[in-house]
């Protein structure tokens, strides 16, 4: 049963027009295992000039959008207009969006369904905090997550990846361990067989993010039920092309 390998590189709020560029000319070289889907998550004042340096084989995401078509939004961008620009994905319901701007559960599940209803991809990010893990909550709060997005995914899962983020894993080089991980996307997987289906239990790529490197992408990689990474600082590095290469 394949799961093709993705793996995203969410840039954040980093970057200048001069980096972007580089990074788009380091990818070009790669060379990218061309089994491997690759995402990068573009600020959005350069999604529109990534995606028209970047080749066809990768794919540009924007790392968040707003819930309706247009309208009175100061600020924000919607699905359509990331459309508009050529690109496909978008990032979602990130832990930084989550604890920075306060985006709740009930939220990230009304902008998961307006994207995928306007023919965005989905990469819809979930996670614990060190403080759920420590007080033995990971599954309840992962599942709690997940749960709520199902009904604004119904029957599009073929359009979304999920994303499990450890809070305390992201920018912090506390990466979990690869059991850890591995033990996260397996339960996830079976709790999605009883509330989903097990269809979708069994196609859904799971992403793990946290501090991956090129130093420990492979050991990641091999675990059965991690299917790609989102990669944040190490994505601006020329080491994304290892990390992206690591099931070879
Ligand atoms: O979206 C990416 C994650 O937040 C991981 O970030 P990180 O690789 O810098 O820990």
């Amino acid at each position: 049963m394949g799961r093709k390998f993705v793996v995203g590189g969410n840039w954040k709020m980093n970057g200048d027009k001069k980096q972007v560029t580089e990074i788009v000319e380091t990818l070009k070289k790669g060379p990218l295992d061309p089994n491997v889907e690759v995402v990068v998550g573009v600020p959005a004042i350069y999604l529109e000039y990534v995606q028209s340096i970047i080749p066809g084989n990768i794919n540009v995401a924007a790392q968040n959008c707003w819930k309706v078509a247009k309208g009175a939004f100061t600020g924000e961008i919607s699905p359509a207009m990331i459309k508009d620009i050529g690109a496909n994905w978008v990032i979602l319901g990130h832990s930084e969006r989550r604890t920075i701007f306060g985006e709740k559960d009930e939220l990230v599940a009304e902008k998961v369904a307006h994207a995928l209803e306007n023919g965005l991809k989905v990469i819809a990010c979930i996670g614990e905090t060190l403080e759920e893990r420590e007080a033995g909550k990971t599954e309840e709060v992962v599942f709690r997550q997940t749960k709520a997005l199902l009904p604004a995914i119904g029957n599009n899962w073929a359009n979304v990846v999920l994303a499990y983020e450890p809070v305390w894993a992201i920018g912090t080089g506390k990466t979990a361990s690869p059991q850890q991980a591995q033990d996260v996307h397996a339960s996830l997987r079976t709790w999605l067989s009883t509330n989903a289906s097990a269809d979708v239990a069994a196609a859904v790529r799971i992403q793990y993010g946290g501090s991956v490197t090129a130093a420990n992408a492979k050991e990641l990689a091999a675990c059965p039920d991690i299917d790609g990474f989102l990669v944040g600082g190490a994505s601006l590095k020329p080491e994304f092309i290892d990390i992206v290469n690591a099931t070879q």
